[in-house]
């Protein structure tokens, strides 16, 4: 129950509403007990006036009024079972909508190493299906262990009070059925997991079938995947039929022990009213009825236990990402607003992951206003220094400094507002193209989206949608380009209006045409700003007022175009070759 105390948070907020819950379900059970009650009674009347005699239309009269009662104290035991399915069954699904927003948030909190170290699976998994066994306990076990309680403490007690000795006979074999239900729920459980394995293999199975369609039909392997999809769903079927054989046993095994109490009940009940140890036969019918009754609580006892049990281990997986403690710490709650000047004095930097070092006492410096273009070849390092200077990582050895302050001492949330960053590869939502660039801006107007695409030369293909700025991509809508997802990227982080843009190879996929008016606009927009541009390309670079070239991790050449072209090296070679490219086109 240790990893459950996380959630005594939740039924501490929710706590007046489950209190009133709890007298909800004492009051269903006690008019509950009536119903067994009053048909005992209506036994005895049929029964003394058989013995006794008296008056028919007495009887009549007695019987309807019995009737009566039984019938009100029904039909309120039912009203009060609704209310107490709607404090206790509603008030888990509020704690399980808290609980999953903690997650979400802890989720969006967490550094992207921790993203590295575990698979969208599982994260999904964790916050979909752990916290759904979760909510098992915080609702259903909670609401049949209170229900089960106050049954046995009302019941047992009263049923003694009628009669002692066929109370000890009729729920003997009540723990056994309690027993036997524990070990079947945790054998429905151990199989159902194993079945729902089989499922989330088969769905991610057919998702990549179905996203890499393209590549599945240009290969023409359509056959071997439909074999595939074929052995996973055999397989599948067989492990849902090993669960279906347990879950056979379930409703037969309540029933065969169910008969037996109603067995014990009828003969030792019966050898009593024989020998006159039981006065009226009423109390045999009502035994009867109470023998019904207790049988599911009692059930629901080995079943709670295997919930409880369950949701244990799944909070205890919750648990496991609610105690990880961000890499990427806030130092300073203050604000701290960002001009731009960046400093690297020799960084050096290894992903903890694969332990590769990627950067290598890296020093440079670009003030506010500059553009600083970082060339080189792949896997130097380019992308790296730009996830640094978003504090995506923090270095291994060596200081960033903006604006003359060590990276790490400004506010976080300061230092991502003030960066605009466009990565290597674009990520689109699956969204309007307006939403999709306002994401940089959430208040932004539809003249600042125009804007900030025309500046990023791709207000002309996105008018051309029949659709415009409404069009939306995605699965369900269309797909883009690649230069023309890069395009929107880029108008997203300019949108922005930030201190500090990044472009990572942002420009890869556009014609050189449309990379030279991009840069125009950008220099434009950018002038006060500070700009870092990643790029393979000479024509990226040429203008920046800085360019470093990386190799391996290390800075190989650094100066200005002018400097660099007329410098032996891979600068002037790659201008070389690129000149030679552009020749022949
Ligand atoms: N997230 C990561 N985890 C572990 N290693 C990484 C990660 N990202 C990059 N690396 C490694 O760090 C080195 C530098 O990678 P980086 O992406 O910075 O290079 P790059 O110059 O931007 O390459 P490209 O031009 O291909 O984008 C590479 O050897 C790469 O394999």
């Amino acid at each position: 129950m240790k990893e459950l105390q996380h959630l005594n948070k939740y039924f501490k907020k929710y706590k007046w509403k489950l209190i009133l819950g709890f007298f909800i379900v004492l009051v269903a059970r006690i008019f509950a007990i009536l119903t067994p009650k009053f048909s005992g009674d209506m036994i005895n009347l049929v029964e003394n006036y058989m013995s006794d005699g008296g008056e028919i239309s007495e009887l009549r009269h007695d019987l309807l009024m019995t009737l009566l009662l039984l019938l009100g104290a029904a039909l309120l035991s039912a009203f009060f079972t609704f209310l107490m399915r709607q404090m206790f069954i509603v008030v888990s699904r509020y704690m399980e909508a808290d609980l999953k927003n903690e997650v979400y948030e802890q989720y969006q909190n967490l550094s992207l190493n921790f993203y590295k170290k575990n698979r969208t699976g599982d994260l999904m998994n964790r916050i979909s299906e752990d916290v759904s066994k979760v909510r098992m306990y915080l609702g259903p076990a909670i609401m049949y262990g209170v229900t089960t309680f106050i049954l046995f403490a009302t019941v047992v007690p009263y049923m003694f009070y009628t009669a002692p000795e066929l109370t000890l006979y009729v729920i003997i074999p009540l723990p056994v059925l309690s027993v036997a239900i524990y070990q079947l729920s945790k054998l429905i459980h151990k199989r159902s997991t194993i079945v729902q394995e089989y499922l989330s293999h088969l769905s991610t199975f057919t998702q990549e079938s179905f996203s890499g369609i393209g590549v599945i039909k240009a290969y023409g392997i359509e056959k071997q995947t439909a074999e595939g999809f074929e052995k996973l769903s055999i397989t599948s079927r067989d492990k849902n039929l090993d669960l279906a054989k347990v879950q056979a046993f379930f409703f037969p095994l309540m029933i065969a022990l169910i008969g037996v109490s109603n067995l014990l009940v009828i003969y030792i009940g019966g050898k009593k009213y024989i020998d006159g140890s039981i006065p009226d036969l009423g109390v045999i019918v009502e035994f009867l009825i109470y023998v019904n009754m207790l049988t599911w609580p009692v059930a629901s006892v080995g079943w709670i236990t295997s919930l409880v049990q369950q949701a244990e281990a799944s909070q205890k997986r919750i648990n496991e990402f609610l105690n990880e403690v961000p890499d990427i710490k806030n130092h300073t709650q203050a604000h701290t607003p960002v001009t731009g000047k960046i400093t690297f004095k020799n960084v050096s930097f290894t992903y903890e992951d694969t332990n590769i070092t990627a950067l290598k006492d890296i020093s440079f410096e670009v003030n506010k206003g500059e553009t600083l273009a970082i060339i080189g070849k792949t896997g130097s390092g380019k992308s790296t220094i730009l996830e640094l200077i978003g504090r995506l990582y923090d270095t291994t050895s060596g200081t960033i400094l903006i604006d003359e302050t060590p990276i790490a001492d400004l506010n976080l949330k300061d230092l991502r507002s003030s960066i605009g960053y466009v990565p290597q590869e674009a990520f689109l939502f699956s969204d309007s193209i307006k939403e999709n660039i306002k994401f940089g801006k959430k208040d932004a107007t539809d003249a600042e989206v125009t804007q900030a695409a025309k500046n990023a030369s791709v207000h002309d293909n996105i008018i051309d949608f029949s659709k415009g700025y409404d069009t939306v991509l995605g699965e369900r809508g269309i797909t883009l380009s690649g230069g023309q997802k890069q395009r929107v990227s880029i108008a997203r982080a300019i949108i922005k209006d930030p201190q500090i843009l990044l472009f990572d190879d942002s420009l890869s996929a556009v014609d050189t045409e449309t990379e030279e008016e991009i840069l125009e606009n950008i220099k434009r927009i950018a002038a006060t700003k500070t700009t870092v541009l990643v790029s393979h390309r000479i024509s990226s670079a040429k203008n920046a007022d800085r360019i470093i070239i990386l190799e391996d991790g290390e800075i190989i050449q650094r100066g200005t175009h002018e400097e660099l072209v007329n410098q032996e090296g891979y600068y002037q070679e790659l201008y070389r070759k690129q000149l030679e490219e552009k020749e022949m086109e």
